[in-house]
């Protein structure tokens, strides 16, 4: 298994992040556990700010929070200094909780509700990302009401669609997000928007996909946003103060996959940002990005303990651990792959092949299929890396399997933060509903 950042093996032949010992975590909080790298985090984010900061261009990275979002990882944002992208009440109310600057929050979302959008106003955030038509009129409604004016980017979809190393140029956007350029439907939200009664029409937002391994598809969509920013700009005489280009910025889950380093995509952004201003006579806007993957995904490692195993002779041999589909969705949902290791036996030869299995009643719940460890038995801890992305955040009760706990460890120092469900957590809403009590 390749270790990323502070992630090393130990004289013990144990795996050790942030200088803490797996054995000893799996010891102090159990498992499943996603245990993140807290070093890894600030040292991502770095990368993006300082980025945008060697070439003195005005900018927000703000964290996609959907990639992974609690209190503890909210407050490190914060620290950060990055802004934030929530696409729900819920991603909101977490950074309302964990103090975030309302000001540096961008409410995403293709279906707000009234409600959410009632609760982002009334909140006072930063932007919003305005998707339809209908978020045109509940945002009327709401600036009224609260008596404030709402800051806002349209989102559109700039026919660039990036599947992961390959870029298909479609013609006709088909994509539940944001106004279609084409049909004329940006323009019309453009209309509407920027009024200078209830809005503050900031800009425009677009985003391509995600973990994206090349710089083309950013380059692109710049090409095609400008182009009609140029024609915007004649038509209407309407030119943005910020051009926010979303994320998906890819990173390494698997050998073969190729990152490129942050600076790249950047670098190549702001080449193609420049010019294009200078080709059409557009001012530089600010650049805003949401890397979500890229900040969190590889500083996050799950620890599970090994259990049974089912050997079919000369088919497979299956070593089942404690968790699975339930706290990891990707490989189930999108045939995602991971690496691994066993974390207390890590300088063992490998000497099998293993197919890790999930323990839900679900024959698609396998973590990793075929993958060469050293012999393992029950009891083992077994690591999987790069599970901080759309792992934790994604995670549910299917079989009615509590969530695991989060870890942050730094320094050889570990800090719980989220707690492991329990069966009471899992039964409580039910009880409460039934006007039982947990007592009973
Ligand atoms: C609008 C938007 N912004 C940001 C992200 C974050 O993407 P990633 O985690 O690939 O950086 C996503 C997810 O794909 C997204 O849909
Ligand atoms: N959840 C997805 C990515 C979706 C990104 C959000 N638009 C994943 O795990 O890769």
């Amino acid at each position: 298994m390749y270790t990323h950042g502070t992630s090393r093996v130990n004289d013990l032949g144990h795996l050790e992040i942030g200088h803490v010992d797996s054995v000893d975590l799996k010891e102090q909080f159990g498992t499943p556990l996603y245990v993140y790298d807290v070093a890894l985090i600030r040292e991502r984010a770095n990368d993006f700010v300082q980025a945008f900061k060697k070439r003195g261009i005005k900018a927000q990275v703000a964290y996609a929070s959907k990639a992974f979002s609690c209190v503890a990882m909210v407050q490190l944002a914060k620290e950060l200094d990055l802004s934030l992208d929530v696409v729900s009440g819920g991603e909101l109310h977490t950074a309302l909780v964990a103090g975030f600057p309302v000001e540096k929050i961008h409410f995403h979302g293709n279906n707000k509700s009234p409600f959410e959008i009632d609760m982002a106003v009334e909140a006072g955030i930063g932007c919003f990302v305005v998707d339809n038509f209908w978020e045109i009129e509940l945002l009327k409604e709401a600036a009224k009401k609260y008596k404030r004016k709402v800051s806002v980017l349209l989102r559109i979809t700039p026919g660039v669609e990036a599947h992961t190393h390959e870029y298909i140029s479609t013609g006709q956007e088909d994509s539940k997000f944001g106004f279609d350029l084409i049909s004329g439907q940006a323009e019309e939200a453009i209309l509407k928007v920027n009024d200078g009664e209830a809005f503050d029409m900031l800009g425009f937002h677009c985003h391509i996909g995600s973990q994206i391994f090349e710089t083309t598809g950013f380059v692109m969509t710049v090409e095609k946003v400008f182009s009609y920013l140029a024609e915007w700009k004649s038509k209407l005489g309407y030119t943005p103060q910020v051009l926010n280009l979303g994320g998906g910025f890819g990173i390494r889950y698997i050998e073969g996959d190729t990152p490129l380093p942050v600076s790249h995509y950047i670098d190549a952004t702001i080449d193609a940002v420049e010019a294009q201003s200078t080709k059409l006579g557009i001012e530089i806007p600010e650049i805003w990005i949401e890397p979500g993957r890229s900040l969190v995904g590889d500083a996050g490692t799950t620890l599970y303990t090994v259990g049974s195993e089912k050997e079919i002779p000369e088919v497979r041999h299956y070593l089942s651990v404690d968790g699975g589909m339930t706290d990891n969705l990707r490989p189930a949902l999108y045939q995602a792959k991971y690496e691994a290791m066993i974390a207390n036996r890590s300088h063992d030869t490998k000497q099998e092949t293993y197919s890790i299995a999930g323990k839900c009643c679900e024959s698609g719940d396998m973590l990793i299929w075929d993958i060469a460890l050293p012999f393992a038995k029950a009891g083992d801890i077994l690591a999987v890396s790069c599970t901080g992305a759309y792992g934790y955040s994604m995670a549910n009760n299917y079989n009615r399997i509590p969530r695991p706990a989060v870890v942050f460890v730094e320094n050889g120092q570990s800090t719980l933060v989220v707690k492991r469900e329990t069966y009471k957590d899992i039964v409580q809403l039910d009880l409460q509903l039934n006007g039982n009590s947990l007592e009973k």
